[in-house]
């Protein structure tokens, strides 16, 4: 099952032609572009084949139009005109694949296979040649949406999708784990978390919510809050110290992850927000544990019930800040200081972070547990589901 979220997203890397999907409107087929690579003959199932492997290596995302053109064509080409029922108004997905496929009527197979390779003959040739995989420097896996390098004794995770403000993909969170797992064994004495851009991280990517998959959004919720609670376990059982260097604003899961971390160094860019109530969603990252012990119930209650967005000093005065630093100095004196720590002898920083960390470890998994409960819930209900509906619209993409 193909995602909404890559539909969205344009994850390239993930996409099959299962289920692409939107619901903008698909433009009348004469309107597409005549095929500019293939002779004037009738497309074949094996030119349908190399398209479709074609469309697999592209690196930029077409958008949403066009993906959503190839994903009917594709389906009219191989199945035929769409006889599946309607799906609900709240399976999003599946609405809009269905309302382009339908758009398609009785379109006969052949003419939409030959679309299909003409659409993406000519979006191949007007896009870049792919680009030779950049090899990795020393100490540094692949870059993505998610660059880890070790150096000097640190490994440093960096959210790495700044046009979409640092957000967070499914993917993403099963990259974070497999980095912290790596971390904990490697020769770092310590393990940052930061982000590339104006962004630290806009918390949760809202259209992880919107991919459904066919056992219908029980499903969904239910394996979303095993994620969810496997990934913040990894926080609360990392054995080294986690320092985030917050670069800039910091949003939803970005922020109550914090109280698990040992250091928070923050830009005075940065700003913190945990947007839970407009969005129909309760905290997480054990926010509702660490937050109300680091800064007080009520404190904590504006923040995580009434979305009250803290500045850095204000973040800072409140105990989830460690220190604040002028924007232009940022980067230089957090890492001067970071390097000067490497230089601590190792066994006792982790030693004497074993001591600070083991008595609430086990209290923390059961809070873990129980919020990822609730948010099983809170995603399965309307407000949360109109909130995201809300987001994304505005933004175009529904
Ligand atoms: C396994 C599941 C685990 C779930 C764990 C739960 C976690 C809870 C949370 O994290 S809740 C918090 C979720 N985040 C938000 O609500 C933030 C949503 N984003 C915004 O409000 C704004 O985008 C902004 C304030 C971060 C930035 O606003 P600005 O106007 O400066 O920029 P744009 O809105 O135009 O954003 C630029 C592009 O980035 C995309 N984007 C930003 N944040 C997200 C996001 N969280 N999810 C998905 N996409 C996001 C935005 O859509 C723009 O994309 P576009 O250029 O393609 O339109």
């Amino acid at each position: 099952m193909t995602t909404m979220a890559q539909v969205i997203c344009g994850l390239a890397r993930r996409w099959c032609f299962g289920a692409l999907g939107s619901p903008l409107q698909v433009p009348c087929l004469q309107a597409l572009p005549l095929h500019l690579g293939r002779t004037a003959t009738r497309a074949s199932q094996r030119d349908l084949e190399n398209a479709v492997h074609q469309v697999k290596l592209w690196k930029k995302d077409p958008g949403n139009e066009v993906k959503l053109k190839l994903y009917a064509l594709y389906k009219q080409a191989t199945e035929g005109p769409c006889n599946l029922p309607k799906p609900g108004m709240m399976d999003l997905v599946n609405k809009a694949k269905w309302d382009a496929w339908s758009a398609l009527g009785s379109l006969p197979k052949e003419t939409a296979r030959e679309n299909y390779v003409d659409l993406v003959s000519s979006l191949s040739a007007a896009s870049e040649p792919p680009s030779p995989a950049k090899p990795a420097a020393d100490g540094e896996q692949a870059g993505g949406d998610l660059v880890v390098t070790s150096e000097n004794h640190i490994t440093t995770i960096t959210f790495n999708r700044p046009a979409k403000k640092n957000a967070i993909t499914t993917q993403m969170y099963q990259d974070i784990m497999l980095a912290l797992q790596a971390a904990s064994k490697d020769d770092s004495v310590l393990t940052v978390l930061t982000g590339n851009g104006e962004y630290y991280c806009s918390g949760n990517d809202l259209t992880n919510f919107t991919d459904i998959p066919p056992e219908g959004p029980e499903e969904k919720a239910r394996t979303n809050a095993i994620l969810l609670r496997e990934f913040v376990d990894c926080f609360i059982d990392f054995p080294k110290p986690l320092v985030a260097v917050v670069n800039g604003p910091a949003v939803g899961i970005s922020v109550t992850l914090l109280g698990l971390f040992d250091l928070v160094y923050a830009s005075d860019r940065a700003t913190f927000h945990t947007p839970f109530g407009p969005l129909g969603l309760s905290p997480e990252g054990c926010s509702s544990y660490t937050f109300p012990k680091m800064m007080g119930p009520s404190k904590a209650a504006e923040m995580l019930i009434f979305g009250r967005k803290l500045t850095a000093q204000e973040a800072c005065a409140q105990g989830l800040v460690t220190e604040v630093f002028p924007d232009s100095t940022f980067q230089k004196e957090v890492w001067t200081r970071l390097r000067a720590y490497t230089k601590l002898p190792p066994n006792a920083v982790r030693t004497s972070r074993e001591v600070m960390r083991s008595k609430g470890r086990e209290r923390l998994h059961a809070v873990n547990a129980e919020e990822c409960g609730a948010l099983q819930q809170r995603w399965l209900s309307e407000e949360c589901t109109s909130a995201v509906v809300r987001f994304l619209s505005r933004r175009g993409k529904l």
